[in-house]
């Protein structure tokens, strides 16, 4: 059985990271973590864009745009979404992964889910590179894994 898979050796090519400003103490580390690891990787700095938009609801929309131009090689969704007293965390929430896949989806550019979805502040400040992690840095390792994958994989 042969098996194709990813690594983590330098990717080649550019990569967007579209990060919402809503819950910017949270989303700021995250961004942080990613282009941390993407240059730890060997991701040079000016192969690196960062995106911002409103909220995590406009995320995709901007994923969508940025993957179809074919000018990078992964995108990454960072945001933070905090459930409130209403239903509207739900629709934000779903819409971001919803939304984030069909940009992968119709692209075939590589886009990795980095929003943060929690019920409370303390989840996600746990998430943004406290006792739990940073899922800034977990959306870049995929990214990288994920291009070099489609790199073995051929167009
Ligand atoms: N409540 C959160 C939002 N809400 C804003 C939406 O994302 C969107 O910008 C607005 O509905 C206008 O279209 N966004 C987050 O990123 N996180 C939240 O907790
Ligand atoms: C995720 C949200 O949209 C949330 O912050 C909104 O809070 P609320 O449901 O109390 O309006």
């Amino acid at each position: 059985m042969k098996i194709i898979e990813g690594d983590f050796a330098t990717p080649k090519g550019r990569f967007a990271i579209v990060a919402g400003r809503f819950n910017a103490f949270v989303v700021e580390p995250l961004v942080e973590g990613a282009r941390d690891a993407l240059v730890r990787h060997g991701v040079k700095e000016d192969a690196i864009d960062l995106i911002r938009v409103p909220g995590a609801f406009e995320i995709p929309q901007a994923a969508y745009k940025i993957a179809g131009s074919g000018k990078y090689a992964a995108v990454l969704g960072l945001g933070a979404v905090i459930r409130g007293s209403t239903p509207h965390f739900d629709y934000v929430a779903g819409e971001a992964a919803k939304g984030l896949g069909q940009a992968a989806y119709a692209s075939g550019v590589p886009v990795s889910f980095g929003v943060l979805t929690t019920d409370s502040i303390e989840q996600a400040i746990e998430r943004a590179g406290t006792k739990a992690g940073n899922k800034g840095v977990d959306a870049a390792m995929v990214a990288i894994e994920m291009v070099n994958l489609y790199a073995k994989l051929g167009k």
